[in-house]
Order: structure tokens, then sequence, then C-alpha cells
């Protein structure tokens, strides 16, 4: 039989985050809270070595907000930007497990909605981590554009304290139960399609070759469903989009005749 599991063959988990008015702080904490795991540490208060710290665990969960908007990098207005960029160019990271989280203004930044998570994303990513904790940008975001978005999914859990407060403690919750579920922290590869690769094209352009693919025009027609993908019905945008449940990547836009 397996071993037992004891407490203390748990994977070793922490969480480091940038702020610069609090939100993100507020949210690792919550993070914490739900995952029982060590910090939340401020990456603006780190001192030392990070490969030393990075080290101590088998799974880092990374948070930033997005300030800089309209910049190609150094977003976060944080700590991070210049760790990017210098202490962390050098980083090994290989297999090592690690989900980002990110804060913005949905509304006020809707066409740059957290976009600093996409870039907090592919630093880790270059460093050779194995990504988890990709999920679904479903009907309860209302941005119109982000950085941190391939296709139907985000790189990882965004959460928005200026308009949608009061849902951050439930996305949290359900982020945090399948990080679990999906062995976070113990080792080996991310699920496939956890969380989309950095370069992956956009996806209104991929070829319809993809199963089980349906015809745009077939999905125009049948105007709601088409048979197992995901639908994502925008009224504002008078357009559904089709999300392929195999990769959570692929996804069809369908504008309403
Ligand atoms: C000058 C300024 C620029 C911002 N730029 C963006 C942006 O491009 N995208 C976004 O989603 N939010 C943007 N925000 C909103 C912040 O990301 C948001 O307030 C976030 O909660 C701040 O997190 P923090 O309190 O952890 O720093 C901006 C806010 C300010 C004041």
């Amino acid at each position: 039989p397996p071993p037992l599991r004891t407490s203390s063959s748990l994977p070793a988990v922490a969480v480091f985050f940038g702020t610069s008015t609090g939100n993100t702080e507020d949210v690792a904490s919550l993070i914490c809270a739900a995952y029982g795991c060590a910090g939340p540490f401020p990456i603006d208060e780190h001192e030392g070595s990070l490969a030393d710290d990075f080290s101590k665990y088998d799974g880092l969960i990374v948070g930033t907000p997005t300030w800089n908007t309209g910049a190609d990098s150094e977003r976060s207005g944080t700590a991070w930007d210049e760790l990017y960029y210098g202490e962390m160019g050098k980083l090994e990271l290989g297999g090592k497990h690690v989900a980002v989280f990110g804060l913005g203004d949905s509304e006020g930044y809707a066409a740059n909605y957290a976009d600093a998570s996409g870039e907090l994303f592919e630093v880790f990513e270059k460093r050779g981590a194995v990504m988890f904790g990709g999920t679904d940008a479903d009907g309860s975001y209302v941005h119109t554009a982000s950085k941190a978005q391939r296709g139907g999914r985000f790189v990882g859990l965004m959460c928005d304290q200026m308009n949608q407060e009061e849902l951050s403690e439930g996305r949290v919750d359900k982020w945090v139960k399948e990080l679990k579920a999906k062995g976070f922290g113990e080792g080996g590869e991310a699920p496939a399609g956890e969380a989309a690769p950095a370069a992956a094209e956009p996806a209104a352009e991929k070829p319809a070759a993809a199963k089980p693919a349906p015809a745009p025009a077939a999905a125009a027609a049948g105007g709601g469903r088409i048979k197992g993908w995901t639908a994502y019905r925008s009224d504002e945008k008078r357009s559904t989009m089709y999300v392929n449940p195999e990769n959570g990547r692929e996804a069809y836009y369908v504008q309403d005749k």
C-alpha cells in the first residue's frame, strides 16, 4: 500500500507578493489563509538571496498588481520589476511549481486588466518553473483585454479589489482547492492546459483543426452551444466565445447576426 501521508511530507508552499496600495497584500493574505501556507512575504521587504529563499519551498505562489499602463515591461510598480531583469535573470527554477495571481482594475483599465501578471508568469516560466494555476476568463470578468490572458484562459488567478472585492474570497478558495487537487508542490509536470504557454498565438487566429473542432459557420448557425465546447456569451460585445475544454486555450468568437 502507498505510504500514509504525514504532515511532514506535505509540500512546502509560500506566497510572495508585491504591492503599492495594499490590494495585492489583501489577496495574498486570503490565499495564505485558504492554503495554510507560509507567508505572505512582501517582495519589497525581501533581503538576501532570492534563490535561497525560493529553494526552501516546493511551490511558490507569486502575485503582483499592475501599474505602468502601456509599458511593455516592468509593469508591477513594485520590487518585482527590478528582480525580473536583475537577480531573477540568473535564477534556476527548473521543475519548481509556480502559480501566479494578479490584481488590477478591470473597469478603470479595462483594456490593460492585470497586464503585469502576464509578465510575472513569463519571467518565472523562462526560468524553467512548472506553471500551475491557469483559470477561465469567465463571465464574471468585465475587462476587454489583458496581457495575462491567452484565449479564454488567464495565466493565473486574477482579482479586482477595486470593483469586485466581494468575489475575491470565493475566487481564492476555488483556486486553492484546484491547486491542491492538481498536486501543486508535489513535483512533476503540470496538468495539460493548466496555464497557457507564453508564446501562445492570439486565440482568434487559431486554425479550426483542433478536436472537437466545430466549424465556425456551424457555430454561428447553432447560435448558442457547440457540443463539447464551453460558451461564454457577452451581451456587451454581442458575441459568444467558445473555449476548447481539452486545452482551455483555443477559442472561437462568433459575432451575433
Ligand atoms: C496610475 C495607475 C495605473 C494603473 N494601471 C493599471 C493597469 O494598467 N491595469 C490594471 O488592471 N490596473 C491598473 N491600475 C490599478 C491597480 O492595479 C489596482 O488599483 C490594484 O488593486 C493595485 O494593487 P496594489 O494595491 O497591490 O498596489 C492602475 C492604477 C493606477 C493608480
